[in-house]
Order: C-alpha cells, then structure tokens, then sequence
C-alpha cells in the first residue's frame, strides 16, 4: 500500500501541494483521474499537520457528488490510514 502509493503522480508532486497550500487560501489543483486528488492529498495535509503538532486542530472535508462514491472514498482513505472507518475518516452523508 505504501509502495503504491508512492506511485501516484500526486506523491511526487506533494512537497509543491503542501507548500502551495500553506502560502494561499485558495489553490485549484488539476490532474489526470486516478493521480490521488482525492484520496492522497488529503492525507497529506493532515500528516503535514500532525507533524506540526496541529493534528488535533485539524479538519479535512473531501466533497463527492454522490453516496456511493462518498462511502468508496472514505474506505478506501481509512484503510490506507490501517485504521476503521470513524477513526480519523468519518463519512459525512
Ligand atoms: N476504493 C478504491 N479501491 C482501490 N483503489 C483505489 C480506490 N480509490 C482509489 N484507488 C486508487 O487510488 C488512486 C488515486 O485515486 P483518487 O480517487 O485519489 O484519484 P483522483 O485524482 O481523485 O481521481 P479522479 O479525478 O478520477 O477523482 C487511483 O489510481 C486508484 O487506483
């Protein structure tokens, strides 16, 4: 899981995400389906955050237009994380 993914375009580019992130409030990332919009950038602001010791301040929403795919994400991020659903990824519908 973790080789995987290191694979992903997104990992490469997430030094430029997070410090994109930090210096602006709003940012619009594009990037070719399947490059880990969704599932992986959200975990690295949080794991950016944690390292700073604002882990606990920190809120995350990952909008999906549909149920379906709101639940798919949630597992999928949660058992990326080796963690149970509610935990630090909770499904909102
Ligand atoms: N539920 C899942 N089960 C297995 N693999 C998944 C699952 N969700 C995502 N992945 C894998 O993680 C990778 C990143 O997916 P992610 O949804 O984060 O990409 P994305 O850039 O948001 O794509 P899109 O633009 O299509 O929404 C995908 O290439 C896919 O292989």
């Amino acid at each position: 899981m973790i080789e995987f993914r290191r694979s992903l375009p997104a990992y490469k580019e997430k030094d430029l995400l997070l410090k994109a992130i930090s210096e602006n409030q709003v940012i619009v990332v594009s990037g070719e389906t399947g490059c880990g919009k969704t599932t992986k950038l959200p975990q690295y602001i949080l794991e950016y955050e944690i390292e700073a010791a604002r882990g606990a301040a920190c809120s995350i929403i990952c909008t999906q237009p549909r149920r379906i795919s709101a639940m798919s994400v949630s597992e999928r991020v949660a058992a990326e994380r080796g963690e149970k659903l509610g935990e630090s990824v909770s499904p909102c519908l």
